[in-house]
């Protein structure tokens, strides 16, 4: 199996991942609460990895605060995140395997895990 290593590869790996979280127990975040528009999310998702990734492109989204809002109708909790990280892994690991693949889950697990510490403070500090 071969590394992720083109553009083409992130886009694979993106709208496999999307495909299944949007059938998973997570889905309803991006179909009812958020109501994402599917043609500009998953282009701004590949921009994200490629900078991640490849570290050849900026991205000038905002990853954390993005998640405020949502967070804000309907609580992101850990168990959450927890789905979305065996979500990505797995789906990593059945497209692709190599340095940059395990790079893409270690990036993926601190980013979730740092993300869910801050939607659960947010959630506790909007509840003084
Ligand atoms: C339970 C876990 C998660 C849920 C339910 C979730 C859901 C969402 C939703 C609904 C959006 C907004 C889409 C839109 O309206 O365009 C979004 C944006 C985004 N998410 Fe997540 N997300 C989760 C975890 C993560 C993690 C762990 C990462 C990074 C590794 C991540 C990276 C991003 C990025 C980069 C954006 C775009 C930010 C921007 O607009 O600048 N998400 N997410």
């Amino acid at each position: 199996m071969k590394d992720i290593t083109t553009t083409q590869d992130i886009q694979l790996l993106v709208n496999t991942f999307y495909e299944s979280v949007r059938e998973s127990e997570i889905g309803f975040f991006f179909e009812e609460i958020a109501q994402v528009n599917w043609e500009k999310h998953l282009p701004k998702m590949y921009i994200f990895w490629q900078a991640l990734l490849f570290a050849d492109v900026k991205f000038n989204g905002n990853p954390m605060g993005a998640h405020f809002p949502i967070n804000e109708k309907m609580a992101m909790e850990k168990h959450h995140f927890d789905t979305w990280l065996s979500l990505w892994k797995s789906t990593v690991d059945q497209l692709f395997s190599g340095e940059i693949a395990e790079s893409a889950k270690s990036k993926a697990e601190n980013i979730a895990s740092l993300m869910a510490y801050k939607m659960e403070m947010d959630t506790k500090l909007r509840k003084l």
